[in-house]
């Protein structure tokens, strides 16, 4: 497969939206973060080129503290550089997605200053998120809540169990969104459902999710325990559904959907050639070719 080098830096050399020249320093805001320690990002690459992100801070409902922050940005580098990698599911660890940012970090950082650069590291890290060559669901299981809800939208897709909710709670909190998430649900759900969603700060349950359009499906309750998959078993058997096949192909499936979805028409034409360029008589192709496929 060749390399895709197109004119479009923005989304494949680096995803970030601040660097130096916004004045940004992502190592001061670093250290910052780190003096927030407790929980971690838990990353599981699997051969089947599903990855599984676990938020894992049970004792705070999987807040996100300082130190998790960076943890994820780490976490998302290494999915960038994952070759055979196709998905990822974002869940939250003991069957809770995430309630936000600790709120003990929070009031140790009420200056705006600060606040500003925690948002700026956060919408750079969830940016990259969005725009890994991957395909991405949110499993959200009991509260998506304030930056919880923001980082579901960070995702492709959301599946909901029932009894699960998305909440931005902003409001409740005197703010609005800054990881991003008001952009994001802007695009997803529109300009007057998000008006909704965030003037009312409103408990988006699985029905109104789908009802929506920010939930793409509801897991089952099996009630026979023995027969009953779980909800990662449940979003990993959906997903499988857009991952078959091998890694280039569904890297560029992505890549032209994240192209279409970002840039400009003239610049999203370009970039779309430049990644038909580099399936166009490869491995996956050629084969196909060869076996005279119908496709019934
Ligand atoms: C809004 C902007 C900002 C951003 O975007 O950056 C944020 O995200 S701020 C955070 C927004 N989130 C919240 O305000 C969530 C507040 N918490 C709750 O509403 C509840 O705790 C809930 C619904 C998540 C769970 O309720 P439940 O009754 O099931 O459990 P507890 O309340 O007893 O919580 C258990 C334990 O977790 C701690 N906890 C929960 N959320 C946070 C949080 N965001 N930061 C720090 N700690 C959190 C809670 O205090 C309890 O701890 P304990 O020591 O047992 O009292």
């Amino acid at each position: 497969y060749g390399s895709v080098s197109t004119s479009s830096p923005i989304l494949f050399c680096s995803g970030s939206v601040y660097s130096s020249i916004h004045g940004f320093s992502q190592e001061e805001i670093k250290e910052k973060l780190l003096a927030f320690p407790g929980g971690s990002i838990d990353l599981l690459k699997q051969d089947s080129g599903i990855a599984v992100l676990t938020i894992n801070n049970p004792p705070r409902m999987n807040a996100f503290s300082g130190a998790m922050m960076v943890d994820l940005e780490e976490k998302v580098t290494q999915l960038e550089n994952w070759t055979d990698g196709k998905g990822v599911i974002v869940q939250g660890a003991a069957q809770t997605f995430c309630s936000g940012s600790d709120l003990n970090a929070v009031r140790a950082m009420s200056n705006s200053q600060d606040g500003m650069k925690m948002c700026m590291f956060m919408q750079n890290t969830l940016t990259r998120l969005l725009r890994l060559p991957l395909i991405s669901v949110a499993l959200v299981e009991g509260n998506a809540l304030g930056g919880g809800a923001e980082l579901t939208t960070a995702c492709d897709f959301r599946l909901m169990a029932s009894g699960s909710v998305i909440q931005f709670v902003h409001k409740h909190m005197g703010l609005v969104p800054g990881w991003g998430g008001a952009a994001r649900l802007v695009t997803l759900v529109g300009s007057r459902n998000a008006l909704k969603l965030l003037g009312g700060a409103v408990k988006v349950d699985s029905e109104l999710g789908v009802h929506i359009g920010l939930a793409d499906g509801v897991l089952k309750v099996d009630l026979d325990a023995a027969r009953a998959e779980t909800g990662l078993q449940q979003a990993e058997s959906w997903l499988s559904q857009y991952t078959k096949g091998p890694a280039p192909v569904i890297k560029a499936v992505k890549k032209v959907v994240l192209s279409g979805r970002e840039l400009s028409l003239s610049d999203a034409l370009r970039t779309e050639k430049d990644i038909f360029g580099s399936v166009w008589g490869g491995p996956a192709n050629l084969q196909a070719l060869a076996s005279k496929s119908k496709h019934k």
